[in-house]
């Protein structure tokens, strides 16, 4: 697990992307997969913004989603057979996350899936003005000490940049089974006008909405005895 040192002269606008790219060593087929099958499906963010971001997709999706920090891609790969018409970009800069989503995609045939292997702010800011109808951040990394507050993935800055690519009425869903980062979330999104927090009582978000997939890290958090919040927000 490699990490960059935080840079104490770093700006908060200059956010640095902490976390790990790669993790074991790939397997023949799944380094076969990165090689082969993640340039035809990887989104190139050194071209301009397509005007029409639907058009990612062949035929043109009928609407567009976003998945950041996917890990295994549970979530991800049941939400693309679950909404064929529905175009999804995942994000994930862990390599062996990758590699498991493809096999995923190869699998199961999967065509309405693209991927970007890197840090999903950069991805944000690439991305046209309205063009999500929702985005998923499931588990993201906690990131517990308060010295590290600053490399979570909710800040003010992420939460604009998400507002701007969201439609109004599209939604922002968020996972997460550290209070302390769901307190977090909520008071950031509380004081962003953009946004209006959908729960009306207490089970709106202790429960997960229908149809959602557990993760890998949902299953942890059960077996380690936390219970995850499951926040939605909708873009006014
Ligand atoms: C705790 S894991 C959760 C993975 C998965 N969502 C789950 O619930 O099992 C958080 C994931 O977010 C990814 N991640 C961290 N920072 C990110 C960023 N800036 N953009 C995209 N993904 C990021 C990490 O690589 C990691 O795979």
């Amino acid at each position: 697990m490699s990490e960059r040192k935080s840079d104490p002269d770093r700006s908060e606008g200059e956010r640095a992307f902490f976390g790990r790219r790669k993790g074991h060593k790939l397997r023949q087929h799944q380094a076969e997969l990165i090689n082969h099958l993640l340039p035809h499906l990887s989104l190139d963010i050194t071209v301009p913004r397509p005007a029409n971001a639907a058009e990612i997709f062949d035929p043109a999706a009928e609407d567009l989603r976003l998945e950041i920090g996917f890990g295994g891609g549970e979530h991800l790969a049941a939400e693309a057979q679950n909404f064929p018409t529905t175009g999804f970009i995942g994000c994930e800069p862990y390599v062996n996350g990758m590699a498991k989503i493809l096999a995923q995609i190869e699998a199961a045939n999967i065509g309405n899936i693209r991927l970007f292997a890197g840090d999903a702010a950069e991805l944000l800011a690439w991305l046209p003005d309205a063009s999500l109808s929702r985005i998923d951040l499931i588990h993201p990394d906690p990131w517990p000490k308060r010295r590290h507050w600053k490399r979570r993935f909710v800040q003010d800055r992420t939460i604009a940049a998400m507002a701007r690519v969201l439609k109004a009425g599209g939604e922002f869903r968020f996972v997460c089974d550290i209070d302390d980062y769901c307190a977090w979330t909520l008071s950031h999104l509380a004081r962003a006008p953009d946004f209006q927090w959908l729960a009306e009582r207490a089970d709106d978000f202790r429960k997960p909405w229908a149809g959602y997939t557990m993760t890998r890290y949902g299953r942890k958090a059960a077996r380690e005895g936390r219970k995850a919040a499951y926040l939605r927000f909708r873009r006014r």
